[in-house]
């Protein structure tokens, strides 16, 4: 599995130009492409990276690749991240790693997202991945029963679970919240559940990213398959 995931990182290198601005993803895929990017850095590729978490950022860091701000540039050309799942309008649930916040606002400043994946996320429904929600810690029990009200109305419903890391403790994220895992098997409307769990004050994000991919690339046993949104 974590050849086919290098396999996809290197295809999507391929996109990677002199000069450009690039969104760096987060997790176990996205690793291979901030290792191989940085390979091209010392070779000389000229290139800035926005971080998506502290992990990436460590990463990059130790690989010597130019880190920027989304405060310091405007647009970023490419942004290149794992998913959890993604399906045939290129719609994924994102955050198995928790890193969610960060990467829907870098991919929301990107001009293209290439998700990158081995073709096991590729899902004909999105859903059987826990739905990842990051929350305020204030007010936890009304956010659920807000979230419960829109899983309802998109007729969706199943179990929620507040996350916890390997010591056992309620996992942090990089932005200071937690995260609430729905476990809904089958998320028929995506794009309106999105929306619904949007107008909830205590989520600060979904793990939904509606839109927001223009190109996914999947490695599988039979080769490479790069999909391009409709
Ligand atoms: O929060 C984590 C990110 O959304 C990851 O991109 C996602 O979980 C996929 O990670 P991996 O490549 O390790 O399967």
């Amino acid at each position: 599995m974590d050849g086919l995931k290098r396999q996809a990182a290197a295809q999507a290198l391929e996109q990677v130009q002199d000069g450009m601005k690039l969104g760096l993803g987060t997790g176990s895929t996205a690793k291979h492409f901030v290792e191989l990017l940085g390979q091209r850095v010392a070779g000389g590729l000229r290139v800035v990276g926005v971080p998506t978490s502290e992990a990436t950022r460590a990463q990059a860091e130790a690989c010597k690749i130019p880190l920027t701000t989304l405060d310091e540039v405007d647009r970023l050309d490419l942004t290149v991240d794992g998913a959890d799942e993604l399906d045939s309008a290129l719609n994924l649930i994102k955050g198995g790693g928790g890193a969610l916040l960060r990467e829907k606002i870098v991919a929301a400043a990107s001009d293209r997202m290439i998700v990158i994946a081995d073709d096991t996320k590729w899902v004909d429904v999105l859903g059987r991945f826990p739905l990842p929600v990051e929350v305020i810690p204030f007010g936890l029990a009304a956010t659920q029963r807000a979230m419960a009200a829109a899983f309802a109305q998109s007729g969706v419903s199943g179990q929620m679970g507040l996350r916890k890391g390997k010591d056992g403790h309620v996992f942090v994220t990089d932005g200071g919240h937690w995260i609430v895992d729905a476990h809904l098997g089958r998320i028929a409307d995506a794009p309106r559940l999105a929306g619904l769990l949007s107008l909830i004050p205590g989520v600060v994000e979904h793990g939904l990213f509606i839109g927001l991919a223009s190109t996914a690339v999947l490695a599988g046993a039979q080769g490479i398959r790069v999909v391009e949104r409709r």
